[in-house]
């Protein structure tokens, strides 16, 4: 028996965005960390970090490889770009030896930092380079050790499709598979195709048998389950299906969820699942941007007008003052 209902996507944001407070320090309202950004992919990282910043994180750092980091740190100086991830091209002459030094840095850098964060997303514009993703492997056994909430998107989800047991049962993981990430998983996970009669069904049973991770599969309507409960995110968004728009939900579920595990890390009477409140809060929040976004630019929106319209859309619903 299917038991979705549709999310009071407001409602959420208001509950989790927290007050603006003179009395708090830099880095209470989030820091946030996307490991992503390769030679092909510069944008989608960018959009991650930056959607995280304009809805009201504190700090947003980027670890992506050599090349990708000039280009992302041209984009914005708000960001904190960690030219750390190598690809095989740069290491095709080493030994096993040497690989295994070259790995050990890399995921050595990302564990000087590891604790800092509220929250890692992990994926966009990675890149499937076979060395590259090894790493990134390390680097989330590394969040688990450290109970780092992390969220899985784009190649990230490729990574994980094929090496499940990645986030098998842990509870601080959150996938956002778009149509084809979904249909991989399925096939992966459950075995069978995608079951459009019985989306949510089978959206429930594919995030319990990962061991109750949290999943929110994108689409027409945004549906989100931890195995347990199913909650759909329905409200308008935009007809505009330009690259990106992942991209800015990744990021901005990061926000919601570290706001989320905050709130109710200090109110004991609430018993809501963060990840879930998160991923509700992030979709409401994009949907209603992307609406925004294209009431103003029609045709020729893209990503960029999204993360532009992302403060007044919040703004509109949990106003600063
Ligand atoms: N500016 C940047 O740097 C951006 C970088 N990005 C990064 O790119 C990487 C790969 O991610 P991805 O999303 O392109 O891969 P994936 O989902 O396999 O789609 C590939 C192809 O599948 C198809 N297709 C898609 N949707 C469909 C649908 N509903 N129904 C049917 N078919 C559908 C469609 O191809 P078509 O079939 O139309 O030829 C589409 O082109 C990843 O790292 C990501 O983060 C992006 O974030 C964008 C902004
Ligand atoms: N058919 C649709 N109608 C309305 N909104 C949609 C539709 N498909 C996706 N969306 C919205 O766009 C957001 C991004 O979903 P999309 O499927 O484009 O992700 P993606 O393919 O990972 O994007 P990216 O290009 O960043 O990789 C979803 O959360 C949802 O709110
Ligand atoms: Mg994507």
């Amino acid at each position: 028996m299917s038991s979705t209902s549709e999310a009071d996507a407001e409602s959420v944001l208001r509950l989790v965005t927290p007050s603006l407070d003179l009395k708090r320090h830099k880095g209470q309202a989030g820091k946030i960390a996307v490991i992503g950004g390769c030679r092909e992919y510069t944008g989608a990282p960018y959009f991650a970090a930056i959607s995280a910043l304009k809805i009201g994180a504190d700090l947003s750092h980027v670890f992506c490889t050599k090349d990708a980091a000039p280009v992302i740190k041209s984009y914005s100086p708000e960001l904190i770009v960690h030219p750390v991830l190598e690809e095989s091209y740069t290491i095709s002459d080493f030994s096993e030896e040497e690989r295994k030094q070259v790995q050990e840095r890399v995921v050595g850098e990302v564990d000087k930092w590891m604790e800092r964060f509220d929250c890692l997303v992990i994926g966009p514009g990675l890149g499937r380079d076979p060395f590259l993703l090894e790493c990134v492997s390390e680097i989330m056994l590394l969040a688990r050790k450290f109970n780092v909430p992390f969220l899985v998107d784009g190649d990230g989800l490729f990574l994980v499709t094929n090496s499940i047991d990645l986030v098998s049962s842990y509870p601080l993981a959150v996938l956002t598979p778009n149509v084809n990430e979904y249909k991989r998983l399925v096939q992966r996970v459950l075995n069978c195709e995608v079951d459009e009669e019985n989306a949510e069904d089978q959206l429930r049973s594919l995030a319990k048998q990962i061991g109750g991770v949290t999943i929110l599969r994108k689409g027409k309507s945004d549906l989100i389950s931890n195995g347990e409960i199913v909650k759909s995110v329905s409200i308008y968004g935009s007809p505009r299906r330009c690259g990106g728009q992942g991209d800015i939900l990744s990021g901005s579920v990061a926000v919601f969820l570290s706001w989320s595990q905050q709130l109710i890390s200090g109110h004991e009477s609430l018993s809501e699942n963060p990840a879930i409140l998160g991923c509700i809060a992030a979709s409401g929040l994009l949907r209603k941007a992307a609406s925004l976004a294209f009431t103003k630019h029609k045709r020729s929106t893209l990503t960029s007008d999204i993360i532009g319209c992302l403060g007044e859309s919040l703004e509109d619903i949990c106003p600063a003052s």
